[in-house]
């Protein structure tokens, strides 16, 4: 019996790794790493060539290292100011600093069991179950006569409070931003990454979990908005950055089609409709949301004549840092065998700290449908 005493709110932590995507920060890192992305996904190569010129647009650079630091230094100021004392470490799937070296530094570093958050809220195969089997192979990598990190993964967390509150704050501040005239009558676009429909089928331990889970807080974050401003904005959800053959089914529809859709809308009553895109799939700006966002759907709404603005992600807003050190009490608090409170809005409980065996099931069905189709 640990004397409680003695026991520390981080125990049984003695670190946080941050388990992120990784992205190229300089044109010749640009089709290695998107290499690394594709390898044995069947990708066509014209989709890899529009993609690596997205990357070379912000001069080789994509912005998610950047992300990840700043959240790193505001996640470690926010420990610091609450008298935390936890090294947080750094790992990416597809680019260095990668997961294995990480992983075998942490070793290296006497490090036993770490809380590791990963920049991606929801439950898929690509946003969740990948990065747990990423982590599972980085401990197995820990090179011979080092002792590895047991390393659990934080849950999931679209619906915590903290991250529901980013978003929030950042839907008013860009309804602020709009012309007077048009801003009762702005409509909420919540935009996230498609995914093939099979990989929805797939994800959370019974299926249609990626998909539920955004249309549940979709609804929170319009709602907690409407509180705020007295105004029932008109709220739905769309996609960017599909990718795969363009004969498997992904999520629809396009945040440029449906832009399209409203525009023919305006134009056919002749009442002018502006237009928030809230990438609520995203915890901060990512390529995805410097290009496929705020250069293409802006383009896009500008050519359709549509007054638009793209709210701001999570990032590193306090109530989102605050969030990700209280999942990490949270999951200490639950390891040490004490009763926890586990916060989540809207209608869906909270998801599990260790994922069931079938939980986002490995791509191997979504493979060799690629497969069958090419
Ligand atoms: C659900 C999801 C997230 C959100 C969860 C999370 O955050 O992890 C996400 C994030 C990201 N995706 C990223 C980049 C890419 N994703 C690709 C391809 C794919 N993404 C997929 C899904 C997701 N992706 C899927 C099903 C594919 C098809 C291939 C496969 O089945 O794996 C490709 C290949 C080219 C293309 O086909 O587009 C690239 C370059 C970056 C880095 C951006 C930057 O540099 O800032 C980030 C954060
Ligand atoms: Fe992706």
């Amino acid at each position: 019996m640990p004397n409680p005493e003695t026991v520390r709110p981080t125990d049984p932590y003695d670190a946080v790794l941050l388990v992120s995507f990784g992205g190229p920060e300089r044109p010749e890192d640009v089709v290695p790493f998107l290499e690394n992305v594709t390898r044995g996904r069947g990708i066509p190569r014209e989709r890899l060539e529009v993609v690596g010129e997205h990357y070379y647009l912000f001069g080789g650079r994509s912005p998610i290292n950047d992300q990840n630091r700043a959240l790193i230094a505001a996640l470690s100021a926010d420990l610091e100011a609450h008298g935390i004392d936890l090294p947080i470490y750094w790992g990416n799937r597809n680019w260095d600093p990668y997961l294995d070296d990480v992983v075998a530094q942490m070793a290296r570093d006497g490090v036993r069991r770490a809380a590791c958050l990963v920049t991606s809220a929801y439950s898929s195969w690509s946003s969740c179950r990948q990065y747990r089997d990423n982590l599972e192979a980085a401990v197995a990598a820990v090179p011979d006569g080092l002792v590895a990190p047991r390393l659990d993964k934080i849950r999931a967390y679209y619906h915590h409070p903290g991250f529901v509150q980013a978003s929030v704050d950042g839907v008013l501040d860009a309804l602020a931003d709009l012309p007077a005239e048009v801003r009762d009558d702005a409509r909420l676009v919540f935009v996230t990454h498609s995914i093939p429909t099979a990989m929805n089928d797939e994800s959370g331990p019974d299926g249609g979990a990626y998909l539920a889970q955004h249309l549940d807080v979709v609804g929170v974050v319009a709602d907690a908005v409407q509180e705020a401003t007295g105004v029932a904005h008109e709220r739905e959800l769309v996609f960017c950055s599909r990718s795969g053959s363009p004969r498997t089914p992904w999520l629809e529809p396009d945040v440029n089609d449906r832009l399209a859709e409203l525009a023919d809308e305006q134009e056919r009553t002749g009442r002018r409709q502006a237009v928030v895109m809230v990438p609520v799939g995203f915890v901060s700006d990512h390529m995805e949301v410097a290009f496929d966002l705020d250069t293409e759907a802006m383009a896009t709404a500008e050519r359709l004549g549509l007054t638009a603005r793209r709210s701001a992600s999570a990032s590193t807003h306090p109530a989102f840092v605050a969030a990700l050190r209280e999942l990490v009490l949270e999951r200490a608090a639950a390891e040490r065998g004490e009763p926890v409170e586990r916060p989540a809005l809207g209608s869906l409980p909270p998801v599990a700290d260790r994922c069931p065996t079938g939980c986002c099931l490995p791509r191997r069905e979504q493979g060799s449908a690629n497969a069958l189709q090419q």
